[in-house]
């Protein structure tokens, strides 16, 4: 098992008299993508700001590749990279001159970082084009070419597929997978759009009131709060009971039943019975993805 990377441990902050985290704890280890989800106003953006060093808790103790950011946020920014929400470009100087002047500013000297950089993020063609004039996708691009400049061991990104049409958001997304599996580069990911990050994170730290209300990998969360299974099959069957086959049905469209089974061992022998009297074209679990999950979590807490 990797070592942890970030530690934080009974960090709050408040904002006036806005308590905007209050007691957080969790880590990251070494080498994982970790999405960090939570609802607006939750303080997903605060917790990186902390963590970067840009402002300081008001207790609890954060360690980041074994540095304190309150006091040695130089040695963090050196190593990592960070995608902002508004991305901090010149919007007066064009795609390459914004590289150029962050790259002097993190004292990379390889020129031919820049070009490679602005190739992954298919932007060579309007490099010459002032960073104003970019859309939002072009805009998250280059933010993400700007954070990858030195090649940081660590990246923070917030939200890096607001705005992103679906081309856009396959090619953050891949982006993200290669250079962790490529570099090892350790990823804290900040999003709502929870179906994107399901398959490119290996740990979820779930948020809500600026607290930790669960954290561990899907399979981990999965055992813990799910306590059924649910099927939607796609079939002709005809039902005219509240079971089938000894298991609990409900019609949810013309053609498409819901089954909940105690598990899912007994999926297989559901569908053979169904397959005896009718056609099959689907079956989906539709309780253990991401966004199931967080919801149920969420639920719990205000049990
Ligand atoms: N510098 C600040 N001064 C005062 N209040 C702040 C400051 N920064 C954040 N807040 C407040 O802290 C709360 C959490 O904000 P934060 O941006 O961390 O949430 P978030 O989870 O990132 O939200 P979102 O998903 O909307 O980006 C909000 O109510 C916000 O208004």
């Amino acid at each position: 098992m990797n070592s942890p990377y970030i530690e934080v441990s009974g960090v709050s902050k408040r904002f006036g008299t806005q308590q905007v985290l209050d007691d957080m704890n969790f880590t990251v280890r070494r080498g994982e993508i970790v999405g960090l989800l939570g609802p607006n106003g939750s303080g997903k953006t605060t917790m990186i700001r902390l963590l970067n060093g840009v402002i300081l808790p008001d207790a609890g103790s954060i360690s980041v590749g074994g540095h304190n950011p309150a006091v040695e946020g130089d040695p963090i920014r050196r190593k990592s990279g960070i995608l902002t929400e508004g991305a901090g470009m010149y919007h007066e100087l064009t795609g390459l001159q914004n590289l150029e002047f962050f790259a002097k500013l993190y004292g990379v000297r390889d020129q031919k970082r820049l070009y490679e950089l602005l190739e992954q993020f298919d932007l060579t063609a309007h490099m010459h084009k002032l960073a104003g004039t970019y859309s939002t996708g072009m805009k998250k691009r280059l933010g993400l070419a700007k954070a990858l400049l030195h090649r940081p061991e660590l990246l923070f990104l917030d939200e890096p597929t607001n705005g992103l049409d679906p081309e856009g958001i396959q090619l953050v997304m891949k982006y993200i997978r290669e250079l962790n599996r490529t570099e090892g580069t350790t990823i804290l990911l900040c999003s709502h759009v929870l179906h994107q990050i399901q398959e490119v994170c290996h740990e979820f730290i779930f948020m809500e009131y600026g607290k930790v209300i669960e954290q561990g990998t899907n399979r981990e969360i999965e055992s813990k709060y799910v306590t059924e299974t649910v099927l939607r099959v796609e079939t002709g069957l005809q039902i005219n009971a509240d079971r089938f086959a000894g298991v609990s049905v409900r019609r949810v469209g013309d053609e498409v039943l819901e089954f909940r089974l105690p598990n899912k061992d007994g999926i297989s022998p559901l569908l053979q019975a169904i397959l005896q009297k009718s056609w099959v074209h689907e079956a989906v679990i539709t309780n253990r993805d991401l966004e199931a999950l967080y919801f149920k979590v969420r639920g719990e807490q205000h049990e």
